[in-house]
């Protein structure tokens, strides 16, 4: 099998990272997103196998233990979240590169573990207070949810400079178009 690459987008929750992901998706066939596991509850319109694959903690634990994830983390408590190993060899053996949209820690993890094959690409918001108020508009977490992502944001973009590149989601069509040129000419070399 012919491996390819691996572009990762980590960012604090609400930057933006799942629509750029999304947008960059469907503009180029040769990328495919990996599938996590998560243990969290599905949105509203998310779909198994497709957004995550949802699991139980016990069924996440069995798969730590049998060493199948490439990368994991517990990124809120008892939410836990882990690339598979097989995830990536299934989209390589498609011949395409695999397009991550995970958490600070576990995108530094795949960094080091990749090295120049893969690139990492930090999300940041404009501020804090617009990171806040897109959360708030995509309504899909309670007030103690919201306040935990926001509080953990604060922490998570003091880790922006340890990625490869860090790009500022302000004006979306500016951003789409800025990840576009950042993946092209990654891919070129
Ligand atoms: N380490 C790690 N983090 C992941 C993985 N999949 C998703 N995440 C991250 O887990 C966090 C929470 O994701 P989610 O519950 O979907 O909410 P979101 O932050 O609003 O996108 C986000 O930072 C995701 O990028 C994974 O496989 N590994
Ligand atoms: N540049 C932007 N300007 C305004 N709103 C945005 C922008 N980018 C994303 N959003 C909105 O902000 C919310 C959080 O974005 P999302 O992609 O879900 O973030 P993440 O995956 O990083 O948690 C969503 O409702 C999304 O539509």
């Amino acid at each position: 099998m012919q491996e390819g690459k691996l572009i990762i987008f980590s960012a604090p929750s609400g930057a933006g990272k799942t629509t750029l992901v999304k947008h960059l998706l469907e503009q180029n066939d040769n990328l495919c997103f990996s599938i996590s596991c998560a243990t969290r509850d599905k949105r509203r319109g998310e779909v198994h196998g497709k957004d995550y694959y949802f699991i139980s903690v016990d069924e996440f634990n069995k798969k730590i233990e049998n060493k199948e994830f490439a990368e994991w983390e517990e990124v809120y408590p008892d939410h836990f979240y882990g690339t598979l190993n097989q995830e990536i060899e299934r989209i390589w053996a498609e011949g395409k590169h695999v397009l991550f949209d995970i958490d600070v820690q576990g995108g530094l993890r795949l960094k080091k573990l990749f090295g120049d094959q893969a690139l990492s690409i930090f999300v940041q918001p404009p501020t804090l207070d617009e990171l806040a108020k897109r959360l708030t508009a995509r309504n899909t977490d309670s007030p103690e949810k919201l306040k935990m992502r926001i509080e953990k944001a604060a922490d998570e973009l003091a880790f922006a400079e340890k990625f490869d590149t860090i790009l500022i989601n302000d004006q979306l069509d500016e951003a789409n178009k800025e990840v576009q040129q950042i993946v092209n000419q990654f891919l070129e070399n």
